[in-house]
């Protein structure tokens, strides 16, 4: 990577800006029948034919979102477009194209750029989307890459952030706060480090949450299940702020209200492990951590029924009426506890 100094590094400056462009895109087949036009006319095009277009962008900048002591560039540009998809997932749409914009200081060389490619090539791969075009630019200060994901769906398929009724179940697929320990273990290991460069890093036993927060995937494969089971929610939402956030976006777009049970959030061995070892309450890092990547959604209570016993799925509460306010019940003591937090937020983080 940027330390090895064995390896001869390329500036941007000997390829140029339209030399770069062709040299980091040049391997991206295009996949999607709906890709028209791609990479090198001044637009893309696409055709949806009776489809719905389902559009969304998402900006990580470095010390704010990431911070490349401890990221790898090719996980940074995997994790760049699958934060993406994931919001389109939460639409319960099929990501389809992708555009991804870069501002680079001329610190970085060639190879740091192919590095994050590589990253967005696997994620293409794997989610079968299209880079069908994006900006390059420098920067002066901090490395900072858009992705813009577009999907395709059938427009009564949309699932908005609007629809929950009243009892309604809450459900949440996968588990949660792992992301978020995930980074804890990565600040502290990366400290240590930087205190002493000869430390090795203790990352043993830590594997799932550090695959969490550095590879996380996009909940595409939802929508088919929930299809299979005959289920179409009444509201979804990604958890990329924490469970407090999305169920208070929930809840503000539906005009409903939400009990949440403490006791019923999923969680992994390892999240809850790690939690204690930072002496932390786990359910306050799957409310306010964020990253997880995780859908949550809302469906009538007759499909209760369809998911009581599926894997994927934890029904984790109930929508009320608007007017009762959102709650979590807590564990054991079945106290009422409002629900305030605002999960993880770019601006209240920098204190
Ligand atoms: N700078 C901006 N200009 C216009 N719209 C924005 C801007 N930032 C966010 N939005 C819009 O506000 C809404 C909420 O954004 P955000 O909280 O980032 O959602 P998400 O967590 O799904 O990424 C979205 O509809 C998004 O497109
Ligand atoms: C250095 C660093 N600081 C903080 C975080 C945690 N973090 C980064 S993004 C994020 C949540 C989502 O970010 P946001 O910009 O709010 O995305 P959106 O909700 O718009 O999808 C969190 C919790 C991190 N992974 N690395
Ligand atoms: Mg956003």
């Amino acid at each position: 990577m940027l330390e090895d100094k064995s390896q001869e590094l390329t500036p941007i400056s000997k390829l140029g800006e339209f030399g770069l462009i062709k040299h980091l895109t040049e391997n991206f087949p295009v996949v999607q029948n709906s890709t028209k036009v791609s990479i090198g006319d001044d637009a893309a095009v696409i055709d949806s034919e009776n489809q719905k277009v389902v559009v969304s962008t998402d900006m990580l900048a470095e010390g704010v979102h990431f911070n490349l002591g401890y990221v790898p560039l090719k996980h940074l540009g995997y994790k760049a477009v699958v934060v993406n998809l994931s919001d389109i997932a939460a639409m319960n749409a099929t990501p389809t194209q992708i555009l991804v914009s870069v501002a680079v200081s001329n610190r970085f060389p060639v190879e740091a750029l192919e590095e994050i490619y590589a990253g967005i090539a696997l994620a293409c791969n794997r989610y079968k989307v299209d880079l069908i075009g994006g900006d390059t630019t420098s920067s002066n200060a901090g490395l900072v890459i858009s992705v813009t994901a577009i999907g395709l769906e059938n427009e009564e398929k949309i699932v908005k952030r609007n629809g929950a009724k009243p009892n309604d179940l809450l459900v949440v697929t996968g588990d949660l706060g792992g992301a978020y320990l995930g980074l804890q273990i990565l600040e502290r290991e990366h400290s240590v480090y930087l205190a002493n460069p000869n430390m090795q890093p203790e990352m043993e036993g830590y594997d799932y949450i550090l695959e969490r927060q550095l590879k996380p995937e996009a909940r595409t494969d939802i929508k088919k299940k929930l299809e299979e089971l005959d289920i179409l929610p009444t509201s979804m939402i990604d958890v990329s702020d924490g469970l407090a956030s999305e169920v208070l976006h929930l809840s503000d777009q539906s005009k409903v209200g939400f009990h949440l049970y403490e006791e019923k959030i999923p969680m992994d061995e390892s999240t809850i492990h790690t939690s204690e070892e930072f002496n932390l309450n786990p359910a306050m890092a799957t409310l306010n951590g964020g990253e997880d990547y995780e859908l949550l959604f809302t469906i009538s209570p007759s499909d209760f029924d369809k998911i009581k016993n599926h894997p994927d799925f934890t029904v984790i509460g109930h929508a009320t009426a608007e007017e009762q306010g959102n709650f979590l019940v807590a564990r054991g003591s079945n106290q009422l506890i409002p629900l305030t937090a605002q999960g993880w937020d770019a601006f209240l983080n920098k204190e």
